[in-house]
């Protein structure tokens, strides 16, 4: 028994060793299998990487290519970066090229979008200070700002050139004709006071608009400015010359009288004949039968047989109605304190008078006498007379502030003129404007709105009364309504050269009540003298 339970021990023990080795041969298989499990959890994550490092693969390569791009051609890098830099690369490469290509409109470039305004105040202060060193000549070179940007923004192949351009060139031509362009912000905050000050709308809205323009420099064609033009006469030797003219000019009324007056005994008719003489040289009627009957109470006249003597009397008779004593210099001639400021004039008159023609000839009289002088365009109804004016300031070297806008508003052009000239110290200021009919009364009014506007920053010293000889008394009805509105405190008589109507000097005065100071006797540049009243008298006696 024993032994039998001792084999069955040792065969179960046998056994077992045969299954354990058994199953330790089929355990290992499993393990192997577990190991593909560590592989697979590597490939859940590699998914992830494996995207991640294309991506990145493909971006490097992007800017590679990108960066090759920039290298080889400017124009793809910005293509390049658009696409794959995005954002950043958008703006910069835009602004880079302009700031490359263009060292001062670089700045301008980027600056014009949000700048813009920015600019314009900043530009005022540099007109100021050019403005305290500075000419006319100089101004007149501010004037023209918008100008000067377009030549060189002109040639300015790239696009961003173009469009920063377009705006300051498009700023230029609205404040553009005056130097005054700084001005502006100055002027938009005084235009609320201005119609404050003015009840009527009229006189505020339009200062402001005006001073927007300023591009005065804008205004500003000066640049011709002190090109050598012939020196202009000095006006003591003017008259002398005119009086010459005036005495070959169909004023014959005053040798229509001497001889008439040199007959022996005259009749009745003959003193007819001296009063339709005078009245022929529009002397007028009230002034005529004065003159007449002056002479017929003067015995020395009605008996005197000597040529020279007759004369000599009727020389004293004319200057008595022309009038010796009165004050016929211009305001800006007189002598004033050196912080006075400039002298404004205002030219008035009916249309085709030689408003315009005056106010250069004029100009020119005062550089004569080494004056500062400034002009103002506010004839914007006519768009030629800016151009006239212009030519005018060119030639003598006088800065013209302006405006481009046909149509634009007289009143404002004449603000920022008078800004202009106190800005540049300017000894006077002479403001054209449009001819006008004395009978519309809106244009009428338009004057006195100029006048207002004006005086916002400088007072209007001068206004002259701008009469055209030929038309004879005609200009009577006009010159009482001119005075009326505006007040006058001074007449141009021009084309005297061309008329038979001197007498005109007379009546003139004797309506209005104020002096004849200045005379035109041609079309030069030089055809205008002060009023003399001996050589003028002279003149037409022969
Ligand atoms: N003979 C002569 N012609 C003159 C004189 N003054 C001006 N003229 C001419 O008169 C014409 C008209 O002159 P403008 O200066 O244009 O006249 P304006 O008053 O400004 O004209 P509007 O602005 O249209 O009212 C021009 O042909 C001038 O040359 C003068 O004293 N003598």
């Amino acid at each position: 028994m024993t032994l039998w339970i001792i084999l069955g021990v040792v065969a179960v023990v046998v056994i077992a060793a045969i299954v354990a080795v058994v199953v330790k041969k089929k355990s290992g298989t499993p393990t192997e299998v577990a190991a593909p499990a560590v592989p697979a959890a590597k490939v859940e994550s590699e998914p992830t990487e494996e995207p991640e490092t294309a991506a990145t693969a493909e971006k490097t390569a992007a800017d590679k290519s990108a960066a090759e791009a920039r290298e080889e051609s400017p124009v793809e890098e910005a293509k390049e970066s658009k696409t794959a830099v995005e954002p950043e690369s958008k703006t910069e490469p835009e602004s880079q090229p302009v700031k490359v290509a263009q060292p001062t409109e670089p700045e301008a470039a980027a600056e014009t979008k949000g700048e813009t305004e920015a600019k314009a105040e900043s530009k005022p202060e540099a007109e100021s200070a050019e403005e305290s060193e500075a000419s006319a000549a100089k101004t007149a070179a501010e004037e023209t700002p918008a100008e000067a940007a377009e030549p060189e923004s002109a040639p300015a192949p790239s696009e961003p050139k173009a469009e920063t351009t377009e705006p300051e060139a498009s700023k230029g031509s609205e404040s553009a004709k005056q130097p005054a362009t700084g001005e502006k912000p100055e002027a938009e905050t005084e235009a609320p006071e201005e119609k404050q000050a003015e009840p009527e709308a009229q006189a505020a809205p339009e200062p402001a608009q005006a001073s927007e323009p300023e591009p005065a420099a804008q205004t500003p064609a000066p640049e011709p400015a002190k090109p050598a033009a012939p020196k202009p006469e000095p006006a003591a030797s003017r008259f002398e010359r005119l009086k010459a003219r005036l005495a070959k000019s169909a004023n014959p009324f005053g040798k229509a009288l001497f001889s008439i007056l040199t007959q022996d005994n005259l009749s009745e008719a003959d003193w007819e004949d001296v009063e339709d003489t005078l009245l022929l040289a529009d002397v007028g009627a009230e002034a005529s039968e004065q003159l007449v009957e002056d002479l017929r109470k003067d015995a020395r006249i009605t008996g005197e047989k000597n040529p020279e003597a007759v004369r000599a009397m009727l020389r004293e008779k004319l200057l008595d109605l022309v009038g010796r004593d009165m004050d016929r210099s211009l305001v800006a001639s007189r002598p004033r304190p050196a912080d006075a400021g400039p002298s404004v004039i205002i030219m008035v008159g009916v249309n085709g008078t030689g408003k315009t023609t005056t106010a250069g000839k004029l100009a020119r009289l005062f550089v004569a006498e080494d004056k500062k002088v400034v002009m103002g365009a506010a004839d914007t109804f006519r768009a030629a007379a800016a151009d006239q004016l212009e030519t005018w300031g060119s030639r003598v070297g006088v800065p013209v502030v302006r405006s481009d806008k046909d149509g634009a508003d007289p009143a404002s052009v004449a603000f920022e003129a008078a800004k202009v000239a106190k800005e540049q110290n300017a000894d006077v200021l002479i403001i054209d404007t449009a001819g006008r009919l004395q009978n519309k009364s809106n244009l009428m009014d338009e004057l006195g709105k100029i006048r207002r506007v004006t005086e916002k920053t400088l007072p209007v010293e001068e206004v002259l009364l701008v009469l055209d000889a030929t038309t004879g008394q005609n200009g009577m009805t006009q010159a009482k309504v001119f005075a009326e509105v505006i007040g006058i405190t001074g007449i141009v008589l021009t084309k005297l050269d061309g008329s038979a109507k001197g007498g005109i000097v007379i009546s003139v005065q004797k309506a209005l009540g104020v002096p004849v100071k200045l005379v035109g006797l041609g079309e030069g540049p030089d055809d205008l003298a002060p009023f003399d009243p001996e050589g003028f008298v002279d003149g037409i006696l022969g």
